[in-house]
């Protein structure tokens, strides 16, 4: 099973050397406007899914947005580290 730290070496690698379909160098190329709206997006679909959906519909919509705000960390050159300084 992926981990958190795990997707985000995946990401950090597709940042670097920018394969062919990946979708994360797509959104990397939208840039920070973009990927910040695909955040916000994606903690309404959280917000949703946890009140009105299960807890697997509420799994998966987080995983989505863990998955977009390490997008916007790469966009903005942030690492784990950056982050986890804060926790
Ligand atoms: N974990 C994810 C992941 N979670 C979410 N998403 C993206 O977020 C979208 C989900 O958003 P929505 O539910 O709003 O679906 P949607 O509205 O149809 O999507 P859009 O039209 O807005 O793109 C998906 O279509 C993906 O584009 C992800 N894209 C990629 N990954 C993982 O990231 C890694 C690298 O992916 P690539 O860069 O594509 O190779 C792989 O391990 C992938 O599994």
């Amino acid at each position: 099973m992926k981990s958190f730290d795990d997707l985000f070496a995946e990401l950090s690698d597709k940042a670097r050397t920018r394969p062919a379909g990946s979708g994360t160098v797509v959104q990397l190329d939208a840039g920070v406007h973009a990927i910040g709206k695909k955040v916000v997006e994606e903690a309404a679909e959280v917000w949703m899914a946890a009140e009105h959906e299960g807890p697997e519909r509420t799994a998966e919509e987080i995983s989505q947005l863990l998955y977009h705000l390490q997008v916007l960390m790469l966009a903005r050159g942030l690492t784990l580290d950056d982050v986890y300084a804060h926790l």
